[in-house]
């Protein structure tokens, strides 16, 4: 069985390399493959506070000559930044086989029970490449994992009214998030990610990463606490 995990940077990099996070993450991993020999998986590692950090330096200096693609590619290198350290602790799982960077390849090798995937191109996140391996794998669902433990109604840090929700369509979600991608935003599922996941039937479920015996549930089909999208 193959399931496709989109590690948020806001938990492997919130300020620095949260390595407390990655020994329990890695831990967890490491347990769940042993236990399951069927499964595989594929970690899908967004930028955090290197993209967050350098797109805001490039916009310093620019100002408004900064350039969308320009702030994408800072954010792409953020992630594959991330996805080499994730690539390195699960190296024995993945058999060595380089990070992914282009999720549409014809020719990607997968031949351990781990694969990790970092950005591609601009345009769009790191969900969107999930989105994209999902697609190529087969999987019907990806599991995001991010520093909220629910999709809310609006974004919790700016509404206080804002309220968790358990399950949302894509019709109502993407309503919520709208259709335009910019370099850098925070959103539980990028839009061109959604727009894509909609279209394939895919299902997504939210979660908070940091808790991780939550995400070994969801792993295991069990009951769990976050947003299923679709
Ligand atoms: N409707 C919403 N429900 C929940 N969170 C929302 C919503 N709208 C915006 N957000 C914001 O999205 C953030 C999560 O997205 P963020 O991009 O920070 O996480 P990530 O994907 O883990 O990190 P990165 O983008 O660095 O990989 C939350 O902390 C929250 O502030
Ligand atoms: O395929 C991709 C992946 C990422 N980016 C850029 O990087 C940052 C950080 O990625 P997250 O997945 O949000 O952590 C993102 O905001 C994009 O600017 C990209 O262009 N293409």
């Amino acid at each position: 069985m193959l399931t496709i995990l989109s590690l948020g940077g806001s938990i492997i990099s919130p300020d620095s390399v949260d390595t407390e996070f990655l020994s329990s993450f890695e831990k967890m991993i490491r347990s769940y493959l042993a236990t399951h020999q069927d499964a595989r998986l594929i970690i899908v590692c967004g930028g955090g506070a290197p993209a967050r950090v350098y797109q805001q330096a490039y916009r310093t200096l620019k100002s408004e000559k900064a350039n969308h693609d320009q702030m994408d590619w800072i954010g792409v290198m953020a992630t594959r930044l991330n996805a080499q350290l994730v690539a390195a602790i699960f190296s024995d799982l993945s058999h060595d086989v380089p990070v992914v960077t282009d999720p549409a390849a014809d020719d990607i090798t997968f031949t351990g029970r781990i694969l990790v995937a970092a950005g591609w191109k601009p345009g769009f996140s790191s969900d969107t490449d999930a989105v994209y391996l999902a697609e190529k794998f087969g999987a019907d669902k990806v599991i995001n994992l991010s520093n909220i433990h629910h999709v809310y109604t609006a974004d919790p840090k700016t509404d206080p009214n804002a309220v968790p929700l358990d399950t949302i369509s894509w019709e109502d979600f993407r309503t919520m998030i709208g259709s335009t991608w910019t370099p850098g935003r925070n959103l539980p599922f990028d839009p061109i990610a959604s727009e894509r996941a909609s279209r394939l039937g895919l299902k997504v479920i939210c979660a908070d990463g940091r808790d991780t015996s939550n995400t070994l549930a969801i792993l295991e089909g069990k009951a769990f606490n976050g947003t299923t999208i679709g």
